[in-house]
């Protein structure tokens, strides 16, 4: 039988829906939620990923400023932007796209931000916070994976779910918001022997390498949900995740597309975050 194709347009639209009514309730407050991107140098994906960002900002009436700085822009010149929009008061949410050229520190970058504007939750603090389970900003792409299984009535607790990947941005994050969930959580890496015989254990299987078309129907159990975070730019220009798509549908229960789900949720959850973040410091004011 062939897996259900996870249909990530309508939970996205549905999704965004609900958060352009929760903006205008805001503005009709006086409050428009708002969001800064940085970019540094000109990667062609970031490109296109920041103007992602900020047409679906338009959309859901949320304010978006694009700063595009040279490749050579010194951290010392990054960190003095980050400060500026820490304290801009129509700033509610800050991202600065990743990866960053080579002579600046993304650790020093990220320590920079304000826990209150971190919307990648990628800071110290935020991340300390999702570890001990207090209330906070959630990771985009991670919060997509959860609100996806949600609306699609797959219940989380008590399945084995499996994370191929670790990274800060990824697969860490979600494994800690699975087990939150209640999952039961395995986590593979490129230093993981047998990841076939663990994955083809996974009731939820969440493919985060950064390898194309890598998690075939072999690493598959019969009637999974499989869910593909990977973005890899083929030679022929198209995007594809790191799930043969095709071969893994003839066993999985659910997958998801790609492009078309993690990519566009992990933005409306950037919204998400961004309204949130607007929202705690109205209700501080
Ligand atoms: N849709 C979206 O919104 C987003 C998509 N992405 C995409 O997700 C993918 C992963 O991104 P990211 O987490 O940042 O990538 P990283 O390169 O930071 O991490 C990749 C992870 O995969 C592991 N790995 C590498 N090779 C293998 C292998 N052969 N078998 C098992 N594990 C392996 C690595 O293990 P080890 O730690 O041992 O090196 C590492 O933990 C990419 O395609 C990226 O483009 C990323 C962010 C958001
Ligand atoms: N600070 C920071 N935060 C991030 O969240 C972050 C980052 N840096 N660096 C890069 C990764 C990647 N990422 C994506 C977002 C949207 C799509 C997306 O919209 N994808 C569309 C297609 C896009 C296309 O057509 O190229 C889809 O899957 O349908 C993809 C990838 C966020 N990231
Ligand atoms: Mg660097």
């Amino acid at each position: 039988m062939a897996a259900e194709r996870i249909n990530g347009k309508q939970i996205v639209a549905e999704i965004r829906e609900q958060i352009s009514q929760e903006v205008q309730s805001l503005k009709d407050k006086g409050i428009q939620p708002g969001l800064a991107v940085v970019l540094v140098g000109d990667d062609p994906a970031s490109a296109v990923y920041v103007r992602n960002k900020a047409k679906s900002c338009a959309d859901v009436g949320i304010h978006s400023e694009v700063y595009r700085l040279p490749a050579e822009t010194s951290q010392s010149e990054l960190l003095q932007l980050i400060g500026k929009l820490n304290a801009d008061s129509h700033i509610h949410g800050i991202l600065v796209q990743l990866p960053l050229p080579a002579h600046i520190n993304e650790d020093a970058v990220i320590d920079a931000i304000s826990p209150d504007k971190d919307v990648d939750c990628f800071h110290p603090v935020n991340v300390g916070n999702l570890m001990i389970g207090k209330p906070g900003m959630l990771p985009c792409t991670p919060a997509g994976v959860i609100e996806v299984l949600k609306k699609i009535g797959i219940s989380i607790e008590g399945k084995h779910a499996v994370v191929v990947g670790r990274s800060n941005i990824v697969g860490k994050p979600m494994a800690m918001l699975l087990l939150r969930e209640n999952a039961t959580v395995t986590v593979c890496h490129s230093r993981t022997p047998n990841m076939e015989e663990i994955t083809k254990q996974a009731d939820i299987l969440v493919v985060a390498v950064g390898r194309a078309q890598m998690i075939e129907a072999r690493h598959i159990k019969p009637g999974a949900v499989v869910i593909d975070v990977g973005m890899n730019r083929l030679d022929n220009g198209k995007l594809t995740g790191d799930v043969h798509y095709d071969d893994a549908a003839q066993v999985a229960g659910y997958i998801t597309p790609v492009p078309g789900c993690v990519g566009p949720m992990t933005i409306t959850m950037l919204l998400q975050n961004t309204l949130q973040a607007a929202k705690n410091k109205a209700s501080q004011a």
